[in-house]
């Protein structure tokens, strides 16, 4: 799926459906796919993430996993991108041949976060290993301190990293520090892409010049995302401004609840009536309460 075009727009962050008893369910992923092109007008998908519960999945789980979306994208999918981080480099490695063996279209990987690089030099080592093991396709690095607790810069990252890792080629952001981001911008626009990962904040990152988004929420919201875009390319601010304060007060409502991956999957459940089954421990299902609460709050967004 080697594709020429530049990532851009949005990006879906899949959901790793299951069975009701926890298993792998790769029957539904090209229903899956349909959904978001025909119904979200999302074209690119960014497999075993944070959302796809990547870091709690075997490696055979996660290879059968990007192969079945390699598969089921071809032709209808613009960019299948595929998390390999992981703690151990062998096994990020053997992740990253694979996914440049079964046709996808790049890779992406965290910074390892049990022992972590300390210093900007020995992160860029791990990535560069990892990403060796897939030459001929694009390697991007996901930024994600929240979770790794890895809070090297991404601006002292990006310099000289294309010396260092010829196939480089962006950022997912996922973090508030728009410093941070706007920085990179401002010194990587022409040879990155820098993909913003906070949905709820994702028109201010437009503002600082990012070159589009990945997220959760792009599975459920991506065609009001996607109208935010255009309304934003067209200088219409206050649109802009509407359809982010939609994503906002559906988000705002449920992390009082209790939000996370496992409630990302019933919202994706009711949305797209798509099975996404439950999480896998520690991660526990959401309650009734939350499904009919953030049900009846989807139904009441106006835009
Ligand atoms: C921590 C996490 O999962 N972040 C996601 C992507 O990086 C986001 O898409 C969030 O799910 C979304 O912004 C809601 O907070
Ligand atoms: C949001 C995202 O990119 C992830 O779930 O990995």
């Amino acid at each position: 799926m080697a594709s020429p075009k530049r990532l851009q727009g949005l990006t879906a962050a899949t959901i790793t459906p299951m069975t009701p008893d926890g298993e792998i369910n790769l029957s539904v992923i090209g229903q899956y796919v349909d959904y978001l092109v025909k119904e979200q007008g999302v074209k690119n998908v960014f497999v075993n993430g944070t959302t796809g519960e990547g870091l709690a999945l075997s490696t055979q789980e996660r290879k059968q996993l990007a192969e079945e979306w390699v598969t089921k994208g071809k032709n209808k999918l613009d960019h299948v991108i595929i998390h390999v981080g992981a703690l151990s480099l062998p096994e990020a490695k053997e992740l990253a041949k694979h996914a440049a063996a079964i046709g996808a279209s790049g890779i992406a990987g965290i910074a390892p976060f049990f022992f972590k690089p300390t210093n900007k030099d020995t992160l860029v080592a791990f990535l560069r290993e990892v990403a060796s093991e897939a030459p001929g396709i694009p390697f991007y690095y996901y930024h994600i301190p929240p979770l790794t607790g890895v809070k090297i810069r991404v601006e002292e990252l990006l310099d000289g990293i294309k010396e260092q890792i010829p196939t480089f080629q962006g950022v997912k952001f996922s973090d508030t520090d728009l410093l941070d981001f706007a920085q990179c911008v401002k010194n990587h626009k022409e040879q990155f892409v820098l993909l913003y990962g906070v949905d709820e904040h994702l028109l201010s990152a437009l503002a600082m010049g990012a070159s589009g988004a990945v997220g959760s929420t792009y599975n459920y919201l991506g065609k009001k995302n996607n109208l935010m875009l255009e309304a934003f390319a067209k200088q219409d601010l206050t649109l802009a401004q509407q359809y982010q304060f939609c994503t906002g007060e559906f988000l705002s409502f449920v992390f009082k609840l209790g939000f996370g991956v496992a409630q990302t999957k019933a919202v994706m459940t009711f949305t797209s009536g798509i099975p996404m089954g439950p999480p896998r421990l520690p991660l526990l299902s959401a309650s009734v309460d939350f499904i009919e609460k953030a049900k009846a709050k989807m139904a009441s967004l106006i835009l």
